[in-house]
């Protein structure tokens, strides 16, 4: 049971009386049963007398645009959490103008959830929804501060921020097909949306086109790598549903761990699979991690570029970078 925490002062309890809580809500996400989980959230918070003000995305790029709207508001403290999937997020995220104001949540409804995942948001949404109260009520200073990535391509308008990882080829291309996967509606609905990343992943491996590229981390010399079937740089452990290509990767280390598969043949990246569901692929001949601050990266053919399973495009040269700090989480 939820033990509301009394704030001690007559200063702070006035603040928290007065603390807006702005939701940005994906009813769509996981197949619609983000709205019964919103409705659920919103009943508690009735019942609960927060303030809160909630908007409802009503299509792809809309919370973007909502979160810049919320970030312009004059209130230097800005409570903003989301309900959704990682796709909500990282549109959220890359709303966020301005990060030193803000006070980031997350209600996870997604199918994927590989962000609530990094952040061992493992509870029920009314207990993940009163781990976020509680934090909110004691303060921003009770927040987790964590590193954001931002990844740069060819010709972009602008780089795109992402909290779980970023990358090009396999893992990419599961989450473009994952977006519009016929599969992953009828997966959901039995609760099995996660086994939709695995068998994409399987039919995409062989179908998929292999490339050279030429990366560089930091200021070390440019490596030629070839028969590339990723280049993925993650923040946190996990992508694709739970899949931990980063296993020491860490979200408050200032660095993001550039993993990749190259220079062996697709039926042995396949016979590996199961190493790298496992956490055990390091080591492996032909699969790579390594930590850096920023990461260039030149493809010699296009490939299919993703931020936290969004799709960006088909890029020939990209940038990852990380960027220490940049997101202050209420957990
Ligand atoms: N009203 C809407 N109609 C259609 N698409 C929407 C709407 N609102 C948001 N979206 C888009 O839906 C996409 C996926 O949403 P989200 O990530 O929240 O859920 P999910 O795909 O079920 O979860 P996960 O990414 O964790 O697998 C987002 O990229 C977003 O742009």
């Amino acid at each position: 049971m939820y033990v509301r925490h009394m704030p001690e002062t007559a200063e702070c309890m006035l603040r928290w009386e007065k603390q807006m809580l702005y939701f940005i809500v994906n009813e769509k996400s996981r197949s619609g049963r983000g709205a019964q989980i919103w409705k659920e959230v919103q009943r508690e918070l009735v019942k609960r007398g927060i303030h809160y003000r909630h908007y409802v995305t009503e299509h792809e790029g809309h919370a973007t645009r909502l979160a810049v709207e919320i970030c312009a508001k004059t209130d230097d403290d800005i409570c903003l959490a989301v309900v959704g999937g990682d796709g909500t997020a990282n549109e959220v995220i890359n709303g966020i103008t301005h990060p030193e104001k803000v006070r980031f949540g997350l209600i996870p409804t997604g199918s994927g959830n590989d962000l609530a995942r990094g952040l061992k948001l493992s509870g029920t949404p009314l207990e993940n929804l009163a781990r976020m109260l509680s934090c909110m009520q004691r303060g921003r200073e009770a927040c987790t501060v964590i590193d954001l990535g931002e990844v740069a391509w060819d010709d972009c308008e602008k780089p795109r921020k992402f909290a779980i990882s970023a990358g090009v080829g396999l893992d990419a291309l599961v989450c473009k097909k994952a977006l519009t996967s016929k599969l992953k509606v009828f997966l959901n609905k039995l609760h099995l949306g996660k086994l939709t990343y695995l068998l994409i992943t399987v039919q995409s491996l062989f179908s998929m086109q292999t490339t050279e590229a030429a990366v560089r981390l930091d200021e070390t010399p440019e490596r030629k790598l070839d028969r590339i079937i990723y280049i993925a740089a993650m923040n946190f452990k996990a992508e694709g549903g739970g899949v931990p290509m980063a296993p020491k990767a860490d979200a408050t280390d200032g660095k993001l761990s550039i993993c990749s598969v190259h220079g062996i043949p697709k039926w042995r990246t396949f016979l590996c699979l199961p190493f790298l569901v496992a956490a055990k692929h390091t080591g492996i001949r032909g699969f790579d991690i390594d930590d850096c601050g920023t990461c260039e990266v030149r493809l010699k053919d296009p490939m299919v570029l993703h931020a936290d399973g969004e799709y960006c495009g088909d890029v020939t040269k990209l940038q990852f970078r990380c960027l220490p700090g940049m997101l202050r989480v209420m957990l």
